[in-house]
C-alpha cells in the first residue's frame, strides 16, 4: 500500500486534508488539561529495562521520547514497545500525558508552532521522528479517531472515501468496495447501508464514531490510535466499540487512551501506567490490574489515587 500511496499523494489535494486535520485537532488540543497533584510519590524511575521482557513482536519501539510544549515537558524520557496486533491501554490521571503520547505516533503536533519531541519512536524500525519522514504518509499509515465523533459535513460515503481519494486512485467500483468494506469492519454497515447519500451528521454519536473508524481503516492503516473513543458515548454504542476493538486488533496494531479501568482490563492486551509524564509501568493487562508492580499504579486502579 505504501507503494500506491507514494505513486498518487503527489496528485492528491493534501492541502484539503491538512486543513480539516488541522481544524479537527485544533478543537481537540486546545484546551490544556488541569494538572492532578500526586498522593502517590514513591515511583521507582522506569527505565528501558522494565520493558517486559516476553513482549510480542514491537511495532513501534518508543525511545527516550520527551514531548515539550514550549518550555513546558510533557512526556520524560518515555521507553515502551507497542505490540503488533494488540490492543494496548494508556491510563492515567488528567494531564499525566496519554494523548500527548499518542498524538506523538503519528506526529499530530507538527501542525502546531512551539511543540517539539525528542528521541526516536521506530515504526518498524524506521524513526518517524526523522526530518525525511513524509507526514501525510505517517497518517495513512498511523490512524486516529478522537474522542468526540467527529464526521466531515458530507455524506457517510464521502466521509469514508475522503482518505482513500486523497492517496490512492480507484475506480468508481473499486472505491465502492472499499468504502462497504470500511464500514462492515466498524460494524456499521447493515445500519446505513440503505443511506450512504445522507449526511454523516445525521447519524447518532455511536454511529458517528463508529463512521469515524471507517474513515480511519478506509486508507488501511497498520496502527490505529484511539483517543478515548468512547467518552461521549451510551454504555450501548460503548459496547460496540469494544466488540470492534476486539475485531480489529486481528488486522492492525492498536494504542487506546481511556480513563474507564474497566475499558482498559477488557479490550486491551496490555496496558500502560503513565503519571506526571513518566511511565509508571508497562505489563500484560491481566498482570498490571491484579499484581501491578507499582504501589501507584496501585492506588490509581483501585481509586486510592488523589
Ligand atoms: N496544547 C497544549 N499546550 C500546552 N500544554 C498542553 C497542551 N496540551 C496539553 N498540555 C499539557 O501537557 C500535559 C499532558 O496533557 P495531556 O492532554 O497529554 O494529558 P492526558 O493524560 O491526556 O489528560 P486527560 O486525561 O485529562 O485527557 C498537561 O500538563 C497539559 O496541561
Amino acid at each position: 500500500m505504501n507503494d500506491v500511496i507514494s505513486k498518487t499523494r503527489s496528485t492528491a489535494d493534501s492541502n484539503t486534508f491538512d486543513t480539516t486535520t488541522a481544524s479537527l485537532l485544533h478543537r481537540s488540543m486546545a484546551t490544556p488539561t488541569q494538572l492532578s497533584q500526586p498522593n502517590s510519590a514513591n515511583l521507582t524511575k522506569q527505565t528501558l529495562h522494565d520493558i517486559p521482557k516476553d513482549m510480542p513482536a514491537a511495532k513501534m519501539q518508543i525511545r527516550d521520547l520527551s514531548f515539550y510544549y514550549g518550555e513546558f515537558q510533557a512526556l520524560k524520557n518515555i521507553n515502551i514497545d507497542i505490540p503488533d496486533k494488540k490492543v494496548t491501554a494508556f491510563i492515567g490521571p488528567s494531564g499525566c500525558g496519554k494523548s500527548t503520547l499518542l498524538r506523538t505516533f503519528n506526529r499530530m503536533y507538527d501542525l502546531y508552532p512551539g511543540m517539539r519531541a525528542e528521541g526516536s519512536i521506530n515504526l518498524d524500525g524506521k524513526n518517524i521522528l526523522g526530518k525525511d519522514i513524509d507526514v501525510n504518509l505517517l497518517r495513512a499509515q498511523v490512524g486516529m479517531v478522537f474522542q468526540k465523533p467527529t464526521p466531515f459535513p458530507m455524506s457517510i460515503y464521502d466521509n469514508v472515501a475522503f482518505g482513500v481519494r486523497l492517496y490512492e486512485r480507484l475506480s468508481k467500483a473499486e472505491l465502492d468496495n472499499r468504502v462497504e468494506w470500511a464500514l462492515k469492519k466498524s460494524a456499521l454497515w447493515p445500519e446505513v447501508k440503505d443511506k450512504l447519500k445522507a449526511s454523516g451528521l445525521s447519524l447518532s454519536g455511536g454511529q458517528q464514531q463508529r463512521l469515524c473508524i471507517a474513515r480511519s481503516v478506509a486508507t488501511k492503516p497498520e496502527v490505529l490510535l484511539l483517543d478515548e473513543p468512547t467518552s461521549a458515548l451510551d454504555p450501548l454504542s460503548t459496547g460496540a466499540i469494544e466488540d470492534l476493538i476486539e475485531d480489529l486488533k486481528n488486522d492492525y496494531t492498536i494504542a487506546i487512551v481511556t480513563h474507564n479501568m474497566q475499558q482498559a482490563a477488557r479490550v486491551s492486551d496490555y496496558t500502560v501506567y503513565m503519571y506526571l509524564g513518566d511511565m509508571v509501568e508497562m505489563g500484560e493487562t491481566n498482570q498490571v490490574f491484579t499484581t501491578p508492580a507499582q504501589k501507584a499504579t496501585e492506588d490509581y486502579i483501585t481509586g486510592r489515587y488523589g
